[in-house]
């Protein structure tokens, strides 16, 4: 069951068609939150993977929120206790090249969303944000983390055989610096909220990272001028943006061509199966 729950306080109408669009949406209910903020919930059970309808819908929910000029701040979080995203669906990577084409264009879009969103985005995450759980980190303006020392965070790729695409590092890299996000991507280094405090992965570790990230919208940059927020953002990511425009289809082309090789397979099936053998250790 996927859920993807948009909640705020105006435009009820806007959201109520969007949800009833989304037929896989179960949630509607639109909780009090404060004016201008919207909260962004993952909630696909057992830890937030990102699967190609998964994908799509967050995206969805996100151009939903782009639209709606009263929203100025996005909450991004999730429901599932201990984790903010796993990451890409690992099961998609095994799919015939007509899906596998479709879910990377997915996942693509939801960088764009909200890599290239307008609004301030500050990811609370209160446990793991391991790859593309990561990337959604990354994509956000701002990143609260727990301090509970058994959440990671990190580019971990290479552990499963793979590479982050070169967008995805890119990432790293402006936020951590070449040299640190060189060594992070081929070690493939998860880190703990400390570790990844001290390279400035995360901006903040608080208990209650929800708490503290609505604090800081509506103390902090809902007191900085929307336009002069938003300028700023345009200015640090639009040339970012315009490359990954020039370069979507290599780049679609390329992981479709590295993934479905032998070599790969093998190596993501053994990687799914250490995933289960962990579980039943449990
Ligand atoms: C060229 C390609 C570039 C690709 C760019 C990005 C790549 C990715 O994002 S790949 C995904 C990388 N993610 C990971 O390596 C995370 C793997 N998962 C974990 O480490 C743990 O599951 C996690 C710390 C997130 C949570 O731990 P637990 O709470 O202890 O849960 P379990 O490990 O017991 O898992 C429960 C259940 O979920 C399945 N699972 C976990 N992660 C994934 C995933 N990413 N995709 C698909 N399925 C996943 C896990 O196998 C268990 O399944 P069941 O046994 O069927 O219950």
């Amino acid at each position: 069951m996927i859920r993807s729950a948009l909640s705020y306080p105006s435009k009820k109408n806007l959201v109520l068609q969007c949800l009833r669009r989304m037929s896989s949406l179960v949630s509607t209910s639109v909780s009090e939150v404060h004016p201008g903020v919207a909260h962004v919930t993952m909630h696909s059970p057992p830890v937030n993977s990102l699967s190609l309808s998964f994908c799509q819908e967050l995206s969805q929910n996100l151009q939903v929120i782009h639209k709606d000029k009263s929203i100025d701040i996005i909450l991004l979080q999730s429901d599932i206790p201990g984790i903010f995203s796993a990451g890409l669906d690992i099961k998609e990577f095994t799919q015939p090249k007509e899906r596998l084409m479709e879910f990377w264009t997915a996942f693509q879009q939801l960088y764009i969303d909200l890599y290239g969103a307008s609004q301030t985005t500050i990811a609370c995450m209160e446990g793991s944000a391991p790859a593309a759980g990561c990337m959604l980190a990354l994509s956000c303006d701002y990143r609260v983390m727990t301090s509970n020392t058994k959440a990671k965070i990190g580019l971990n790729e290479s552990l499963l055989g793979i590479a982050a695409p070169p967008w995805l590092a890119q990432q790293m890299m402006d936020t951590v610096g070449s040299r640190v996000a060189e060594l992070s991507l081929w070690r493939g280094t998860l880190y703990a909220p400390e570790q990844a405090l001290a390279i400035g992965l995360v901006d903040e570790l608080h208990e209650n990272p929800r708490e503290r990230a609505l604090e800081l919208a509506v103390a902090e940059f809902q007191k900085i001028p929307r336009q002069a927020r938003a300028a700023s953002k345009t200015l640090t990511r639009q040339k970012r943006l315009k490359h990954f425009h020039q370069e979507r289809q290599a780049d679609l082309e390329h992981f479709v061509n590295f993934i479905t090789q032998d070599a790969v397979q093998t190596q993501l099936r053994g990687y799914l199966q250490q995933l289960a053998a962990k579980k039943n250790k449990k």
